[in-house]
C-alpha cells in the first residue's frame, strides 16, 4: 500500500464544543491506484485529504505513507514529505503569480530534486500549454490554469496525488478533458490518485469509489 489510514480521528474546536468530523477512518490506497472519495458536503473529505497530505495532523489513529507514519514526523520531516511524496491539486490552483507557466511547472519538481526536462516538455505538450509557457498565471483562463496546476504536480512525479474537486470550477466538457489527462498522466508516472469529487460520473472513471459517511468510510 502506498497510503494507509487506520482508525483516523479528527475534531475541530468551535466556539461551543469540539466537533468530531472523522470518527475512525480506515482507508488503503495501493500504488498506482486511482480512488474517488465521495460523500455529502461537510462529511470531511477535504479534512481527510489534508491529513493525507501532511497539511494537518490526526488526533489519533495513523496515516502511513510509503512506510512512514506521518504522525511521528517532526515539522521539518512533514515539510520534506510534502515536497517529495505528495502532489496536491486543489480547486484554488495556488500557482505562483510572479513565475511564468514554465517556471510554475518546473518549480515543485526542482524542489523535490526530480526535475526532468524531457518529461516537462512532454507534459507541456500533452496538456496543450506550448503556446502559454512564457505567460503568467493571471494571463490564463481557469481551464488553462488548472492544466498548469496538474502539470506542476505531475512534473515532480509524486507517488501520491491528492486532488480536491480538481475540475470543480470548469465546465463539464473541459472538466472531462482535464480529468482524463490527469488520469492518463498519473498512470504514466505510476502515481496513485485520491480524488475528491461530488460527481458520480467523474468517480466512475477511476478504479474505485469510497464514500465518507458518519465520519467513516462506509462499507
Ligand atoms: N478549521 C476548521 N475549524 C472548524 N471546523 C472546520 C474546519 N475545517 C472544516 N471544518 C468543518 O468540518 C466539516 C468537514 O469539512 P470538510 O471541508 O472536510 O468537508 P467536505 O466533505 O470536504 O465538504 P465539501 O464537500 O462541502 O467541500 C465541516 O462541517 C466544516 O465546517
Amino acid at each position: 500500500m502506498i497510503l494507509t489510514l487506520a482508525g483516523v480521528r479528527k475534531s475541530y474546536s468551535t466556539a461551543e464544543s469540539p466537533i468530531e468530523i472523522l470518527k475512525g477512518v480506515d482507508l488503503e490506497v495501493a500504488a498506482g491506484e486511482s480512488v474517488a472519495l465521495t460523500g455529502e458536503s461537510g462529511s470531511g473529505k477535504s479534512t481527510l485529504l489534508h491529513l493525507a497530505g501532511g497539511l494537518d495532523r490526526a488526533d489519533s489513529g495513523s496515516v502511513v505513507m510509503d512506510g512512514s507514519d506521518l504522525g511521528l514526523f517532526a515539522e521539518s520531516e512533514r515539510a520534506r514529505y510534502r515536497r517529495t511524496k505528495v502532489g496536491l491539486v486543489f480547486q484554488q490552483f495556488n500557482l505562483i503569480p510572479s513565475l511564468s507557466v514554465a517556471a510554475n511547472i518546473s518549480f515543485h519538481a526542482k524542489l523535490a530534486n526530480r526535475y526532468d526536462h524531457a518529461w516537462e516538455r512532454q507534459l507541456i505538450e500533452k496538456l496543450g500549454l506550448e503556446e502559454y509557457t512564457a505567460r503568467y498565471p493571471e494571463q490564463l483562463s481557469g481551464g488553462q490554469q488548472q492544466r498548469v496546476a496538474i502539470g506542476r504536480t505531475l512534473a515532480a512525479r509524486p507517488p501520491l496525488v491528492l486532488a480536491d474537486e480538481p475540475t470543480g470550477n470548469l465546465d463539464e466538457q473541459t472538466g472531462d478533458v482535464v480529468l482524463d489527462l490527469m488520469l492518463s498522466l498519473a498512470r504514466t508516472v505510476g502515481s496513485a490518485l485520491l480524488l475528491v469529487t461530488h460527481s458520480t460520473r467523474l468517480a466512475g472513471r477511476l478504479d474505485r469509489t469510497v464514500v465518507l459517511r458518519g465520519g467513516k468510510i462506509a462499507e
